[in-house]
């Protein structure tokens, strides 16, 4: 031992007492003057950090008021009401040659195409459509590029497996088919990222492909434009022939989807959507949409609108298809995008179902392609029984965080978290940009955002206790700059694209480091910069190896007092208590490439990991001195378990 560092947890103490962080100095802004007014003697400040830091957390625009922004009992709208163009392609009858997604006569085919006669006849422009999908230059509901996109090309890629297809450079037709080559031009999109220049030509060549690339670097692109280009030139597919006595009612109502597009949240298959609508635009291909929490009635009347391209949660799915309403028996492209959360334990057994126990073409009739940005070793080795002779793709190293965004690590007991909050929330006024803050909990989230509100800043909540109308509503105002700061828990961490998010706070660390990395990519997204900030204790110890790589990775800062608590862990114990007994070492081994070629290393999923108890005891429910701030303590919508998928979903 060469730092004087004492193993075990009584060293850990010591540490964190030497470094001055043990016992809370900080005054929260709101008690300031009270303190000061007090003849009390001066607070000392014993974190340092904030001294320069405005006492007093001005309101954010002009939004104060008590009741100006709260959205709880809010009632949105409906839970889709785009305007969509005739479809109903698999209704029509087999035999004939026009069957395929023809607008109903009565609609207008602007923006709608079909298949006639083996050919692909593109609709008319719709500025109006046009101007909803693909928005104006400036239009700040719009994701646009920011000054680093260019430096997506300086992240090295690697791609493994037999005969990999050599990359596109540009956006051109060939290989795109060129009304999908007009639509991404629409989009301005002016070169393709890295994941999209090598996924185009891996799924064009019938090939399946498992990539991971950084989060908001164009994954979604990557698995729409292969499939949408492939099924623009190829036309549909015929339904399966059924026998006469099965053609009932039932038989023409339902729907044969060619791509499912399978994703964890609700939220998440709602924008897979909206950029398939996008990018479908004036073709015969009818995107659609189906998720829980929503009138499935409504859902139902727009899948028999046109049902070519289907993204989905798996339970609405697998209800729809219980219904008689959905079957999979045409799917030729299944992907499951945040696959390695797809594959969790939570989804599984869905998953398994759907694609295993319905009637989907088996893995070598279709092609299966999973994207995420984190590709645990385990979830690697689970995922090849979906897949057949696959692409794996990635773009820098699995898992790793982008260096567009810059992240701090504060340290923060839990009785400060509320305080510090109000200051990093006080400390960048003039910002126009969004903040997204998350906690562990749902009750958490809800008292959080109750106190933000109650601080007059302009605060809304997302999280699986809510119903399906607060969500939207909440993402929503969020979006609009309504309200600016939105506490979440992780059913908001993976894949959201909302622009102008600047700001990512972790006021409660996840226990499973990809769980942070997918967090934070909620900000610094398709080139542009953003900050995370994370509050870390002592209750979060079972991440910091893993924090301080990945900090090392992007080449951010490492707080020294971080470093040494990372030594310590080192020492103090010898595995990961990650989500659901993950293991399998750290970032450094194996689990940062193709599984397949890193045999015989590590040794995924023996040994430690957490175990069955995910991180729900332990650590998280000791009490940090109980004060009305504190979490932890079981609250109500914990995490805990690991075995379901989480309760915060
Ligand atoms: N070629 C491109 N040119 C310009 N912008 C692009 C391009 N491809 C994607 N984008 C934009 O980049 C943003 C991020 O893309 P996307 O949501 O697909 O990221 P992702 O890699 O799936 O992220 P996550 O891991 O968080 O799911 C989107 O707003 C998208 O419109």
């Amino acid at each position: 031992m060469t730092n004087g560092i004492v193993n075990g947890n009584t060293g850990l103490e010591t540490q964190f007492s030497s470094l001055g962080l043990t016992k809370s100095a900080y005054v929260p802004p709101h008690m300031r003057n009270a303190q000061r007014a007090a003849p009390s003697p001066p607070p000392s400040n014993g974190n340092g950090w904030n001294d320069s830091r405005s006492s007093t957390p001005p309101a954010r625009g002009s939004f104060g008021g008590s009741n100006g922004f709260s959205d709880r009992g809010a009632r949105g709208g409906g839970f889709n009401s785009s305007p969509r163009g005739g479809g109903g392609g698999w209704a029509g009858s087999n035999a004939a040659p026009n069957w395929s997604s023809a607008p109903s006569q009565s609609r207008d085919n602007f923006g709608f195409g079909m298949w006639k006669d083996g050919k692909h006849v593109p609709g008319q422009r719709n500025m109006r459509t046009e101007k909803e999908l693909f928005g104006d230059v400036a239009d700040p509901s719009k994701q646009h590029t920011g000054i680093n996109f260019e430096k997506y090309d300086d992240i090295p890629v690697e791609a493994t497996g037999k005969l990999v297809p050599d990359p596109i450079n540009e956006f051109t037709s060939p290989p795109l088919d060129p009304v999908l080559l007009e639509n991404i031009g629409y989009a301005r999109y002016t070169t393709p990222t890295p994941v999209q220049k090598y996924s185009i030509p891996i799924v064009a060549g019938g090939r399946d492909l498992m990539a991971c690339a950084q989060t908001g670097s164009g994954k979604t692109g990557g698995f729409l434009f292969p499939i949408l280009s492939a099924s623009f030139s190829q036309g549909p597919r015929a339904p399966p022939e059924q026998p006469q006595s099965q053609l009932g009612y039932s038989r023409s109502r339902k729907a044969y989807p060619t791509a499912l597009i399978l994703a964890p949240t609700r939220e998440l298959v709602s924008q897979i959507h909206e950029e398939a609508r996008k990018f479908a635009y004036r073709s015969w291909v009818r995107p659609a949409v189906v998720y829980g929490g929503a009138d499935i009635n409504q859902q139902l009347r727009l899948i028999e609108r046109g049902c070519d391209l289907l993204s989905a949660t798996p339970g609405r799915l697998v209800d729809l298809i219980e219904r008689g309403r959905i079957s999979l028996a045409n799917i030729k492209y299944l992907v499951l995008d945040e696959a390695d959360r797809m594959l969790d334990m939570g989804f599984e057994p869905q998953i398994r179902r759907i694609v295993q126990g319905e009637d989907m073409p088996g893995v070598q009739e279709r092609q299966t392609l999973m994207f995420s940005a984190t590709f645990p070793r385990d979830i690697q080795m689970l995922a090849k029984d979906f897949l057949k002779d696959y692409v794996f793709l990635s773009v820098g190293r699995v898992g790793s965080t982008s260096e567009n965004i810059t992240q701090k690590i504060e340290y923060v007991e839990d009785n400060d978290k509320r305080s510090v909050l109000l200051d990093i929330l006080a400390s960048d006024p003039g910002s126009l940009g969004l903040t997204l803050v998350f906690v562990e909990t749902k009750r958490m989230a809800d008292m959080l955002s109750d106190f933000l509100m109650g601080n007059n800043l302009p605060a809304t909540s997302i999280h699986g206790d809510r119903t399906q109308r607060e969500r939207e509503m909440a993402l929503q105002t969020f979006r609009t700059g309504r309200t600016p700061i939105m506490v979440a828990t992780a059913v908001a961490a993976r894949g959201l694209d909302i622009p102008n998010v600047t700001h990512v706070v972790n006021y409660d660390l996840p226990s499973d480091i990809d769980d942070y990395v997918h967090r934070i990519g909620r900000t610094g997204r398709a080139g542009n910069t953003g900050v995370s900030t994370a509050f870390f204790n002592r209750g979060n110890k079972n991440i910091v190896r893993e924090l301080v790589e990945l900090l090392r990775e992007a080449n951010q800062e490492i707080p020294p007092w971080l470093e040494t608590v990372a030594h310590e862990a080192s020492f103090g114990s010898s595995f990961r208590g990650g989500r659901g007994g993950r293991g399998g070492g750290s970032r450094g081994g194996s689990r940062g490439r193709d599984y397949r070629s890193s045999s015989g290393a590590g040794g995924f999923g023996g040994g430690g990991g957490g175990g069955s108890g995910g991180f729900g005891g332990g650590s998280r429910n000791a009490s940090y001195g109980g004060g009305p701030s504190s979490y932890g303590g079981g609250g109500g919508g914990g995490y805990g378990g690991g075995s379901s998928g989480g309760s915060w979903w």
